[in-house]
């Protein structure tokens, strides 16, 4: 990977803007920039998708030999999100402890689940693959959030739930990597309750 598909946010080092300056936008806005990314998201052509999965797979663990956390919530892709399973199979077999996010609540931050890949899954209430038989454990240091969008300055846009911003509201914060498609750059105000992320990781090279 090179250091341009790592992009640094809150200040640090960050790259040369080529969007506009972020803008504030209506709720109504942002629900169409919402539907815009998603309809970009998947409308990729499936091998080029794979091609960019796989170099953020590559991103990701190069990211991890830099640190080595031991312990990683990361997400089962939906909706087009960048798939990184082999990163997951590999972190595992490097001996790193992977978590997944589990919808308990609405309106509530999200639980972790301890998972192995290879496990016997189940579609919960929203469609999101959980691991079938529920072993929670505490929200991990690490976590990897897929981002619909992302702004310049590393704040993302999720589905709107408000589910991550819930997750990482409480002291200490964890660390927080972004995932995502260059795609996904977008021009947008960040609300008061938004979390910036500490990196973002795209397929850019
Ligand atoms: N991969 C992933 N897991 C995550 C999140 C996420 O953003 N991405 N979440 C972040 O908060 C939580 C769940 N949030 C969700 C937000 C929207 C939908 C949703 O729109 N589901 C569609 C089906 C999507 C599909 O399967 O393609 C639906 O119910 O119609 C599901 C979960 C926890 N797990
Ligand atoms: N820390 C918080 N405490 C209480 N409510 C919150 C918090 N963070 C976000 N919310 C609420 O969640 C709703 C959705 O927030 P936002 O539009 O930022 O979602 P999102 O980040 O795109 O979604 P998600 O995190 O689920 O992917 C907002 O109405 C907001 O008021």
């Amino acid at each position: 990977m090179t250091g341009k598909s790592r992009i640094p946010c809150e200040g640090k080092d960050l790259p040369p803007c080529t969007t506009a300056e972020t803008t504030v936008i209506s709720p109504g806005e942002k629900a169409a920039l919402r539907k815009t990314l998603a309809a970009a998201r998947k409308a990729l052509d499936p091998v080029q998708k794979q091609q960019w999965d796989a170099r953020i797979c590559a991103n990701v663990l190069a990211w991890w030999d830099a640190g080595k956390p031991g312990h990683i919530g990361v997400y089962w892709p939906l909706a087009g999100e960048p798939d990184l399973h082999p990163a997951y199979a590999a972190l595992a077999r490097a001996g790193v402890r992977l978590a997944l996010p589990v919808v308990h609540q609405k309106d509530a931050a999200l639980g972790f689940a301890h998972w192995e890949p290879g496990e016997a899954m189940v579609r919960d209430r929203m469609g999101v693959a959980v691991p079938q038989l529920l072993r929670p454990v505490e929200r991990p240091q690490t976590l990897m959030i897929p981002c619909l969008g992302f702004n310049r300055h590393g704040y993302r846009l999720g589905y709107g739930g408000g589910y991550y911003d819930r997750t990482l509201a409480p002291h200490p914060r964890p660390l927080t990597l972004g995932i995502a498609y260059a795609l996904a750059a977008a021009s947008f105000a960040d609300d008061p309750h938004d979390v910036a992320l500490d990196l973002i990781i795209t397929e850019q090279s």
